[in-house]
């Protein structure tokens, strides 16, 4: 590509942030319990960020053992560059505790068959000592903690399972396969002390190890104001500069995938080179995108004949795309082209890029290659082969799309064929790809297209899990078919939850899209998506979602942002809208994000006083909030404990419709327990109250009890574990209150226990 990023120049300080993991358990019965990255709402996001100069710093972790610190990014996020910007820092004299930096691509590492030792690894391989080498390799080994390895793309790494498993790799003299030395490594077992810095796809196979690295960053890409200094600096200096910015930032579509570093640059590159020939049309999806990328990239270089052997030679390099691809490679030995013109042209265009494979130890010769020059061009071109191929048809091409499995594909490397190739069907007509194909591969695309048209009728997409669902959803936007558009908008379920599934900018743009398309109504869980502000923004105010849950902290966001905007319209509007009943607090911080609502609403009540004149109490969120609970299932323990609570019941009151109040066990001793009976009384709405596997003693019970007897209102408190003996020196005979352990009734009259419940019952429980 013509502009590259130089690490001064173009280069934006994108967002790092220290990731955290989380156990979920797989989406089917099958699948075990896997380790997931959390994901942040935007207060989260800021606090995890950090500064590319605290990657090294490991809390925790003993002094003489190795580090390992993972950097985690989707293809394009910028792992590389990232490694690039930090081998900079070193030579500049920062990261100075590391007195020697080893920076391996893992894919010239793919060399199953061959074997190294260590010596071989960091000082034969790809840089040597001109003398000195022996000297040099024992200093490393007595100062392992002066060294950082750092292994770029992980997944590239072929043939990796089971690096926590081997322990073949103990000794630095022995000659091991790569995978057998990088085991040891990772298990910490030769060159002990030293820090591993590892760049890897999220999702992809490095999920499995994660509990075991000491720290993980994630690269989340370019938030909308960096893509804005970005193409600014971009285009600066430049006649048509201000022109092109507002050009890519109208086109909202396309700005949305500026997130991604990768894709902000060929959207910047393309609109270049659109202003250079006087075209100022961006184009609306992703797949005209590349199309128009292909064209302008090779026209305005070629003549008649030209043209001719290019149109072949892309066929071609499609196919070795597409084949590379499904065994996740990227690079190939020169060799393996289908000609020597087809390899020309690839590098005249930079649609490859050339690429040395390692010597081995017993032949010392380099090997050449090349390798895509980015997953983007390789998808592209793989989803290129499938629509021209014959081979492919039917099933054997949607199976590519694969919407309906549940399963997402372990590997993600040809993750956006889903894209391109729907895509590319709809766009048979466009000039371009007329020239690519005759009449009879002409009829082979349109009955592939019929396939997909069928394909997509079938899917009962209410079924779809969010992902997939997502994955539809940008497939019919890259056909622009209104048919399909209209199609899938008519089948969306009015409830549509997107909770705990992440959802990236171009997400929410196809989102918006079809939302906006769709005559029905719908309701949205947004929770736990790092959905961001202006993303939120665009799908609350849409008419056809009538009510949206959020995190509550990113929604108080909104509303101040809004305020501040003087959007007083907007601002109405995703108040009115939003809900949290029930509400299920996880954490303090769910709390204390209640207490913050809380507070915000006052503010949100006078600002739409002033601009509207309405006159309400209440926003309806607090309004309509009917359940709390502070209990998230049988095997949790929660600690909310008595500062909890306290702080807890500092809310409560606000809390005008509470009917039923959950603190399963949560660590309440009898000073929460004085202080939830404190607040009872005020709390005239609440029915039902869970108390039990609590620490309470009867004093705490005692104090409860006492509140209880003036709530009339209370109708039912909560309890699995009786302590009948605490209740019964608690119990006058005559009370009209009934407890019950389980589902057997303890009558305090007649001392007898039955199972049936009759009349006004609490269940307590201390
Ligand atoms: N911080 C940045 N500032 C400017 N441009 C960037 C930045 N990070 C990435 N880019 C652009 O995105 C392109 C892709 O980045 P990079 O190769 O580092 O991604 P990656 O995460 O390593 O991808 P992959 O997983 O495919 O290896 C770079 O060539 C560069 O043009």
């Amino acid at each position: 590509m013509d502009r590259e990023v130089t690490l001064d120049h173009l280069y934006i300080d994108g967002a790092l942030m220290q990731g955290q993991t989380e156990t979920k358990s797989g989406k089917n019965i099958t699948k075990v319990m896997e380790k997931e990255l959390v994901i942040y709402n935007l207060e989260e996001k800021e606090k995890a960020a950090i500064e590319r100069s605290q990657i090294f710093q490991v809390l925790g972790g003993k002094e003489l053992e190795t580090k390992v610190v993972v950097v985690l990014g989707k293809a394009g996020m910028g792992k590389s560059i990232l490694v690039q910007k930090i081998c900079q820092d070193w030579s500049n004299g920062k990261f100075s505790q590391f007195e020697f930096v080893f920076w391996f691509e893992c894919r010239r590492l793919s060399l199953p068959e061959k074997q190294y030792s260590l010596k071989d690894l960091l000082l034969e391989l790809f840089v040597k000592p001109r003398e000195g080498s022996d000297e040099v390799f024992e200093y490393i080994l007595q100062n392992p903690d002066k060294v950082l390895l750092i292994f770029d793309g992980f997944e590239e790494l072929q043939d990796h399972d089971g690096f926590t498993h081997y322990s073949d790799c103990q000794s630095y003299k022995e000659l091991y396969s790569i995978r057998e030395l990088f085991a040891g490594l990772f298990q910490k077992k030769i060159l002990s002390g030293c820090t591993l810095l590892l760049t890897a796809r999220p999702k992809d196979k490095f999920n499995q190890y994660l509990s075991k690295v000491d720290k993980i960053i994630e690269m989340i890409g370019f938030s909308p104001q960096q893509v804005e200094s970005y193409i600014a600096r971009y285009f600066e200096g430049l006649p048509y500069s201000d022109d092109a910015v507002k050009l890519i930032t109208d086109c909202q579509y396309l700005f949305s995938h500026c997130y991604s570093p990768v894709m902000c640059r060929f959207i910047c590159f393309l609109c270049e080179m659109m202003f250079e020939m006087g075209d100022k049309d961006l184009p609306s999806t992703l797949t005209s995108l590349f199309v128009k990328y292909l064209q302008q990239k090779l026209i305005p270089t070629q003549t008649d004949v030209t043209a001719i052997g290019n149109q072949q030679h892309i066929t071609r390099l499609a196919q070795l795309a597409w084949y590379l691809g499904e065994k996740n490679q990227n690079a190939l030995k020169s060799s393996l082209f289908p000609s020597k013109e087809v390899k020309e042209f690839a590098l005249k265009y930079g649609l490859v890029l050339p690429f040395t494979f390692p010597k081995h130890s017993g032949n010392r010769e380099e090997e050449f290659g090349s390798v895509f020059s980015d997953f983007v061009i390789q998808n592209f071109l793989s989803a290129l082969h499938l629509v021209l191929t014959e081979e492919i048809k039917d099933k054997s091409l949607t199976k590519y799309l694969s919407l309906p499995a549940r399963k997402k594909k372990p590997h993600n490397w040809l993750d956006l064929v889903p894209r391109f190739l729907p895509g590319l069907l709809y766009l048979q007509h466009d000039p371009y790809l007329c020239s690519l194909s005759d009449e009879h591969v002409m009829k082979i695309i349109t009955k592939k297209q019929k396939t997909l048209l069928k394909y997509i009728k079938k899917i009962q997409i209410s079924d779809l899990y969010p992902e997939k669902l997502l994955e539809l959803l940008h497939c019919v936007y890259e056909t622009q078919d209104s048919y399909l558009l209209q199609h899938v908008a008519l089948r969306l379920k009015a409830e549509l939850s997107f909770l705990g599934t992440l959802l990236t900018p171009p997400d929410v743009y196809v989102l918006h899209f079809i939302l906006k398309r769709s005559p029905k109504e719908f309701s949205l869980d947004l929770r736990n998506s790092g959905i961001n502000l202006q993303g939120l923004k665009h799908l609350v105010g849409l008419k056809s979602v009538t009510s949206f849950r959020a995190s509550l902290s990113d929604t108080v966001r909104l509303w101040e942002s809004l305020e501040q905007t003087k959007e007083y319209e907007l601002l109405k509007i995703s108040v009115e809208k939003f809900g949290i009943d029930p509400f299920k607090a996880e954490t303090m911080k769910d709390i204390s994000d209640l207490s913050d609502l809380v507070r915000v609403q006052e503010k949100m009540i006078h600002c739409m006083e002033d601009a509207f004149g309405c006159n309400i109490n209440e926003i309806p969120a607090i309004k309509n909030l009917r359940k709390l609970e502070f209990a998230l299932d049988a095997l949790s323990e929660n600690e909310i404990g008595d500062e909890g609570t306290k702080s807890l019941c500092e809310v409560l009151s606000e809390l005008t419709s509470l009917e039923t109040l959950n603190l399963y066990n949560n660590y309440i001793c009898d000073a929460g327990a004085e202080n939830i009976a404190r607040i009872l009384p005020a709390m005239a709405s609440l029915r039902v109250l869970h108390v039990q596997c609590n620490k309470i003693t009867d004093a705490g019970a005692q104090k409860l009890t006492d509140s209880l007897r003036k709530c009339p209102h209370i109708k039912s408190v909560a309890s699995l574990a009786i302590n009948l003996q605490a209740i019964l020196k608690l119990c006058e005979p005559d009370s009209d209150l009934a407890y019950t352990e389980l589902n057997q009734n303890y009558n305090p009259t007649d001392g007898s226990v039955t199972n049936t419940s009759v009349g006004k019952i609490a269940l307590i429980s201390w």
